[in-house]
Order: C-alpha cells, then structure tokens, then sequence
C-alpha cells in the first residue's frame, strides 16, 4: 500500500514526531514506520496504530521519508535507501552533524533533501525545530516539511551553516535544562525537603520561568534582576554561581556541542 510518509527510525525522536503527527490529525493508515529493532513493530502498532516493517524497500511509493536514525547509521541507511525512492520523494533528515550535501551525495542525483534540528519537547508540542533546504529542495517542499515539523512545535527556517549551532542549542538543549533540575533538586533534598517536594518545586520554577519569558517578551537579565533584592538570597546564590565560572561553563558546552555537530559532517 503506497503511503504519504515514511519514516525510517522509530526511537526516542521518531516517535516523537510521530505521536505529534498523530495528534495533529494525520491518519495512521497513511504513514508507513521502518525499524529494526526487535519487537518495535508490534510496540509501535499497539501505541500508534501504525504499520511498522523492518526492510526500507517498503518506502517506495512515499511522497516524503523521514529519516530518524542515529547520523552514525545514515550512510549505510542511504545506500540502502537510494535504489528505492521515488524520483519526486522528499527526504527530511533529523541526524544531528549530516549535512545536506553528504545526504545528496548518496541520493539519486536532483533528491530534494531537508535537513531538521527539532528537540525532545516535541512530546508534549512546545517542539523547536530548525530546518534548512538541500541544493534541489523547492519551496514548496521546505514549506510541506515545515509542516510536518509544527505539527509538535515551532518551527525556524535557516542557512544552513547554523545548523550546528542550532543543534547545540535547541537540538541538546533540553538536557542542559534538565541536567540543572537535577542539581536544584539535590540541593533542595541536601536542605532537607522530601524528594517529590523538591521536584514539584523545581519543575513548577523552571514551567514559569519558561512562561515568564514567552509571555512577557522581557529580556532575561530583566527578569532575573527582578528577583534580586539588594543584599538578598539572590544576590549570594547569583556571586555563587559566577564565582564557580557557571557562565563560562555553560558557553563552552555549547562550543563543545556545535564542534561534536560538526565532527558528525559527512558520516
Ligand atoms: N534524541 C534527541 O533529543 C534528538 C535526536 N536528533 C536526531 O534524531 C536522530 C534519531 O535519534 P534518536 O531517536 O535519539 O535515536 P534512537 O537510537 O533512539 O532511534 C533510532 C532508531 O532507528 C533504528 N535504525 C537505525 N538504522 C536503521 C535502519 N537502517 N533501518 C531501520 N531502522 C534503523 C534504530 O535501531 P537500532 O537501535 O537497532 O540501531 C533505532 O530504533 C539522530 O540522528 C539524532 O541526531 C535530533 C534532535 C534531538
Ligand atoms: O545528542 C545528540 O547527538 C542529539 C542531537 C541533538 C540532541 N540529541
């Protein structure tokens, strides 16, 4: 049965994008799910209703195939992919580092290739994904990946050579946030709180602080001044954090994801 969208690699963020799809009105019975992985198949049908296969031959026919495997595993995925897609078919790319030019290089040549940065939060549709054109990619293909993407979130579209910068902040972002959860949860169990009070705290503070910057439009250094009293509990965390070089930290593991991204070009 011929089907409007392939997707190939069901993990974390396939059925990510996935479950939004699904949520945002798209049938089931019109995407066809390629995986290998054991058992998948059978787990993916039961949640999403979907038809799952384990041999990429089946995506001939689709109009657009979404590839979702680890950028490790695309160039053997390409050659494999190539002798069975569709002249006109889009390609949209999630692998983090792989660039268009290293996808089409695979491809029949004149493929119209997307490559797309999205992120975790997709699962619940505060998704932010970037997207940039391949060299045969028109308009109105970007535009339909576009959609595909804003079913679970927002979407941005961008030159290219941002992509690895994209990557490492929106695309690993979550886990920078989540990683500071963890630690303000610690502390607040160090000053005694029970667990499960310390996490409802935290995740309430980061939801509003999150919401505070959407929906007041302030800058940061705004909002945060906001909740500095002069020789305040503020204050002596904020000298803290700065005495511990926080800050820099922080830009470097941005500098240092962007550089992984990067090492990640070409497979
Ligand atoms: N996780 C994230 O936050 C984000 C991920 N991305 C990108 O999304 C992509 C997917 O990441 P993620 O979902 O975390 O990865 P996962 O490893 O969770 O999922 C990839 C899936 O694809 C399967 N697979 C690999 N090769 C093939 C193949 N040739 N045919 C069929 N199935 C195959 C894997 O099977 P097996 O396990 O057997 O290898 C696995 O089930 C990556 O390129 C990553 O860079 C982008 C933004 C955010
Ligand atoms: O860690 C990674 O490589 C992927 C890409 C962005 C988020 N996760």
């Amino acid at each position: 049965m011929r089907v409007t969208l392939a997707m190939v690699g069901a993990g974390v963020m396939g059925q990510t994008l996935l479950g939004g799809l699904l949520r945002a009105g798209r049938a089931a019975d019109d995407v066809l799910v390629v995986d290998r992985r054991a058992g998948r198949g059978r787990e993916l049908h039961e949640r999403f209703g979907v038809r799952v296969v384990d041999d990429v031959a089946a995506v001939a026919g689709a109009r657009t195939v979404l590839l979702a495997v680890k950028p490790q595993d695309l160039p053997a995925l390409l050659d494999s992919l190539a002798p069975h897609l569709d002249a006109d078919a889009l390609v949209v790319s999630l692998a983090a580092g792989v660039t268009t030019a290293a996808i089409e290089a695979r491809l029949p040549a004149g493929t119209s290739v997307v490559r797309v940065m999205p992120n975790t939060p997709s699962l619940v549709d505060e998704g932010m994904a970037a997207l940039a054109a391949g060299s045969s990619c028109a308009d109105a293909q970007l535009a339909e990946a576009e959609d595909l993407l804003r079913s679970c979130g927002r979407t941005v579209v961008l030159a290219e050579k941002h992509l690895d910068a994209v990557t490492a902040l929106s695309g690993s972002g979550p886990a920078y946030v989540f990683y500071v959860v963890e630690a303000m949860v610690e502390a607040g169990v160090l000053l005694g709180l029970p667990r499960a009070t310390a996490t409802e705290l935290v995740v309430q503070t980061v939801v509003g602080a999150g919401a505070m910057l959407r929906e007041t439009g302030q800058h940061p250094t705004v909002l945060r001044e906001q909740v500095t009293s002069p020789a305040g509990t503020t204050a002596a965390a904020l000298r803290q954090l700065d005495d511990s070089g926080v800050r820099a930290a922080l830009v470097s593991a941005v500098e240092a994801a962007a550089a992984r991204s990067q090492q990640l070009s070409g497979g």
